[in-house]
């Protein structure tokens, strides 16, 4: 066991789909890998190894924020073996040309969490990415079956309720597709402990527009990037 995380040594697969919401991965488990098992309920923060098309497969869910999203990326990296990490995340669209559902992969995150500023002493403004063979892969993933998945920038802010929204304005400017609240963290534990991931995700609420998509739908109806994730992390 991690301090987090409940798996015995050899219970976590490889290669792990992180969903930030815990009920997520338990949907994801059950209705996409065989023969599924719940390795750990440390806080909550379910986590399940099964078989998707014959290969071992995790999902472990993250939580909300770089904080949480932060432990388990380092616990599963360092302690567990981790070598691939997908998160399958909801995000709120920035960019009008956005629709509710769409699918977005993101190649790189902007942040305002302060947690690379300390890392890199404010001195340098690290730009967190995506590998680029997973990000590949999903794109021809996505492609093959018939899935619009858009790639490109997104924000992961450490506040859900913004009190500046016009930075939202700007960043939709600057072309910046959507908000969410871990990747950047994701990809630059990755990127410290040679890991690989990526970050696809469903939009769940519209900046823009004011729509958005309920908690049930948000835990269990998110199949597209589900699929796209798990095939690109057997690829
Ligand atoms: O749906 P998940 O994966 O949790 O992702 C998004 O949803 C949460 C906020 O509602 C944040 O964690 C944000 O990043
Ligand atoms: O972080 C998030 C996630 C979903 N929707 C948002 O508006 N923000």
């Amino acid at each position: 066991m991690s301090t987090h995380i409940g798996a015995k040594p050899g219970e976590i697969a490889e290669r792990v789909l992180m969903p930030g919401d815990p009920l997520r991965a338990k949907w994801i488990a059950e209705t996409y890998l065989e023969g599924a098992q719940c390795y750990s309920t440390v806080r909550g923060m379910l986590g399940f190894t099964g078989r998707w098309n014959g290969v071992d497969v995790s999902v472990q869910g993250s939580g909300m924020g770089m904080p949480s999203a932060s432990i388990y990326a380092h616990e599963l990296v360092n302690e567990y073996g981790v070598k691939s990490l997908i998160r399958v995340g909801s995000c709120g669209a920035l960019t009008e040309d956005l629709r509710l559902r769409d699918v977005v992969a993101a190649i790189g995150s902007s942040t305002d969490s302060n947690m690379n500023r300390m890392r890199f002493d404010g001195l340098i403004d690290y730009a967190p990415v995506a590998d680029f063979g997973l990000l590949r892969t999903s794109v021809e993933v996505a492609e093959r079956r018939g899935i619009t998945m858009r790639v490109g920038p997104i924000l992961a802010a450490d506040a859900f309720y913004t009190d500046r929204p016009d930075l939202y304005d700007t960043l939709a400017d600057y072309g910046v597709l959507a908000v969410e609240m871990e990747s950047a963290a994701l990809y630059t534990i990755a990127a410290r402990f040679k890991a690989r991931a990526l970050t696809i995700l469903t939009v769940s609420d519209h900046i823009r527009t004011g729509e958005k998509t309920t908690s049930q739908e948000r835990e269990q109806t998110f199949s597209q990037m589900v699929e796209i994730a798990l095939d690109t992390i057997i690829a």
